[in-house]
């Protein structure tokens, strides 16, 4: 994977891949981290400007056929074993690359204002875009239309080294063409003469002639038998490409265990690995910090003995010690506090783990959301690219997102930016949105909205119709709010300012609600590297207590009779189970007229049934996680709620919190009765536990439980 493609925001992979992701040794990078995190941190907003001279080929050029034949390769070729092989291959590639550019007439960027590129690089664009957008586009864009126009897209999005980057034909005869690891292409192999039917004598000029020809009686039967002989060589020679890339799939493997053993025996060299004790690692913390070596090490050999606990530990010492050494490295490593390194860490497989500490030091690609209430992503798309912004659609699943790569321009600051054509807006924030899925003429409450990045994308998704109430607790926060509203256009939203928990007390009966709560912020750590210190066993205590005051509130502001709604997304940018799952089970609990649905995200990790010895409702596994180390996005958890009906009940009518009269309940009125009577009711069931430990009998219960 090139440097462009290992931060383009791909189509996120599905929990499969997440499995995958864990299960991939760690331990091996520990040792490159810093030269793979500078050179993330360098590419995540770069792309290799060659693309855009990419977009100049024409058609009949030859690389189409070199992209055509490449197409046919088994994935084997380009797996995630070779990436490491790959990137160093293609950084070469992107240096000379540069050279070029910098010495020849093919400068990237001067490219960028040949309308014929643009308007190819904005065919590429929209190739993936399933919308009305790409539908209006294509008549302007058909003039593109060449022979094979789905090869041409692949060209155009393919990685640098995958492509012949030749810019002259007659040169291209010659010329090696840059290949994938070096490996000479079976295209190129490929005899020139690919029909030798039974007419051979002719030269093959004449065969080509003659194929292009009209189909006569003479010819027909040679021509079918032609056909015929050229099917069966295209196969001989596709199984032969298999059978190559199956060779070259083991060679590497063959070739990635040798560099494991030369690792190994590096390693060798070294003293023998040695775990220490407690007392070793008290006293080294009073000797101020260790070596950034000697820490990189320990990680190492501590991922290691964790993922072969048996074989690997040295004898005597216990899987908890290793663990321990493994987090007071980490914390020292990457620069967090005990407690946090503990509370993240504990939420993956060892070697996960470290994959996740590793993604919170690379920044996340620079988004931005089209304002369709402005223009259309394609010709935002263009404007841009005619500014010097290097950009692609972010991925299939959204069809307003955009990736900048590069740019000469500061992105906050263009003539479009303030026209308001584009928030900028991490990919993750449209998750909620997209989950959501407000409708025109809806009412919606964005329960915490400030700067407003969620409630402009309702905006647009409503079509400036129906009405948004975009709540922010923080009068300051409602400043940007605001702004953003109007720079983007929107007509349908009236800003307010109230702490959500007075919601529906203040106002309620809407179709759909947002709740994107406020949280401790361990998804976006590395935007914010203060998260990794600042953050205490209390504040979680108090974040999840306010989230789970807020979620029930705003259960209760939606209203369940909505014809066209009835909907609630609860949402964080954090990944710990205290401010996602273990909120929404207790939301469960509290209102059991909220069903959990389907997010309808096409992507994501399900959210944690159980978690450290605490069952939640299984239905919290359709709730999804987004990790930086897995979907390269910010860390991020989406629940989607329906809300039904209130059924009459005990404690319902005890509490006045009744809904079947239409009438808004008292929220804190209501819910102080509801808990109150949940906890008298666990209580009564602890002591009659306790009452038939003791051996003694059990009175009767008095009380109905409150529905499941
Ligand atoms: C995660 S941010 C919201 C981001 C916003 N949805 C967006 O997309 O731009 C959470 C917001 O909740 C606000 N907030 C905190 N406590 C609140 C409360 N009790 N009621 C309403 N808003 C609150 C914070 O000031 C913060 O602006």
């Amino acid at each position: 994977m090139g440097r462009r493609a290992k931060n383009k925001q791909g189509d996120p992979e599905p929990l499969a891949d997440a499995n995958e992701y864990s299960a991939r040794p760690s331990a091996k990078k520990l040792g490159k981290r810093k030269a793979e995190a500078d050179d993330a941190r360098e590419s995540a907003s770069k792309r290799p400007a060659k693309k855009l001279k990419e977009a100049t080929v024409k058609k009949g050029d030859k690389k189409f056929q070199t992209k055509k034949e490449d197409k046919k390769k088994p994935k084997a070729i380009v797996g995630k074993k070779k990436k490491k092989q790959m990137s160093e291959e293609e950084e070469e590639g992107a240096e000379d690359e540069d050279e070029a550019m910098e010495g020849g007439s093919n400068d990237g960027w001067e490219d960028v204002n040949d309308e014929s590129i643009v308007k190819a690089e904005a065919r590429s664009l929209f190739r993936d875009s399933d919308d009305e957008e790409s539908i209006v586009s294509k008549g302007d864009l058909d003039e593109f239309d060449v022979d094979g126009a789905e090869e041409d897209d692949d060209i155009l999005r393919g990685s640098v080294q995958e492509l012949d980057l030749g810019s002259d034909d007659d040169e291209e005869e010659e010329q090696e063409p840059v290949r994938l690891r070096g490996k000479k292409s079976k295209q190129r192999d490929r005899p020139m003469k690919i029909i030798p039917t039974g007419s051979d004598d002719s030269d093959s000029d004449e065969d080509e002639d003659d194929e292009d020809g009209p189909i006569t009686m003479k010819n027909m039967e040679a021509r079918s038998r032609a056909m015929d002989v050229k099917a069966a060589r295209e196969a001989d020679l596709d199984a032969e490409e298999m059978r190559q890339a199956e060779v070259a799939s083991d060679e590497d493997e063959l070739a990635e265990e040798a560099m494991e053993e030369d690792a190994a025996g590096e390693e060798g060299d070294e003293e023998p690995f040695h775990l220490p004790t407690a007392e070793e690692r008290e006293e080294e913390k009073k000797a101020g910090p260790p070596q950034v070596y000697t820490v990189q090490r320990r990680m190492r050999e501590c991922v290691r003995v964790l993922g072969s606990f048996k074989k690997r530990a040295a004898e005597g010492r216990s899987r908890t010690e290793y663990v321990a050494q493994l987090m007071s490295d980490i914390g020292s490593y990457y620069g967090y506090n005990d407690f946090l390194v503990e509370k993240l860490f504990q939420l993956f497989p060892v070697s996960e783990a470290i994959e996740f500490f590793e993604a919170n030091e690379v920044p996340r690609p620079v988004t931005i959301r089209t304002n369709t209430l402005r223009t259309r992503r394609r010709d935002l798309a263009q404007g841009l690219i005619n500014r010097g912004v290097n950009l692609e659609p972010i991925g299939k699943w959204t069809n307003v997102g955009l990736q900048v790569f590069e740019s000469t321009v500061p992105i906050g600051a263009t003539p479009e930016y303030l026209a308001g054509h584009y928030m900028l807006q991490a990919a993750s924030s449209f998750l909620p949105v997209i989950a959501l899925g407000p409708q025109p003429g809806e009412r919606v409450l964005d329960m915490a909205s400030a700067p407003g990045g969620k409630t402009t994308h309702m905006a647009a998704l409503m079509q400036n119709t129906g009405v948004i109430f975009a709540n922010e607790l923080n009068k300051a926060r409602t400043k940007s709010l605001t702004a953003n509203v109007h720079r983007l256009g929107c007509k349908n939203v009236v800003v307010c300012s109230y702490d959500g928990r007075e919601f529906p007390k203040v106002m309620g009966g809407f179709d759909r609600v947002l709740l994107d709560a406020p949280c401790s912020g361990t998804g976006v750590i590395s935007k914010d590297a203060s998260v990794k210190t600042n953050k205490s066993d209390r504040d979680f205590t108090l974040l999840s207590h306010l989230q789970k005051q807020l979620i029930l509130c705003a259960i209760d502001s939606v209203q369940p009779d909505s014809k066209t709604g009835g909907y609630l997304v609860y949402s964080t940018c954090s990944v710990t189970v205290d401010e996602n799952e273990a909120v929404v089970d207790y939301a469960l609990r509290k209102r059991p007229n909220a069903k959990l649905v389907e997010t309808g995200l096409a992507f994501g990790v399900p959210g944690f049934k159980s978690y450290r010895g605490k069952n939640f409702d299984p239905r919290v596994a359709l709730t999804r996680r987004f990790y930086p180390h897995v979907h390269n996005m910010d860390g991020f958890f989406v629940a989607k709620f329906k809300v039904e009906r209130r059924a009459k009940t005990a404690a319902g009518a005890a509490g006045g919190r009744d809904a079947e009269d239409g009438a808004e309940p008292a929220a804190f009125a209501f819910d102080d009765a509801a808990d109150a009577a949940i906890i008298e009711e666990a209580k009564s069931e602890l002591k009659r536990k306790s009452m038939k430990a003791k051996g003694l009998r059990v009175p009767a219960r008095t009380k109905a439980a409150p529905a499941a």
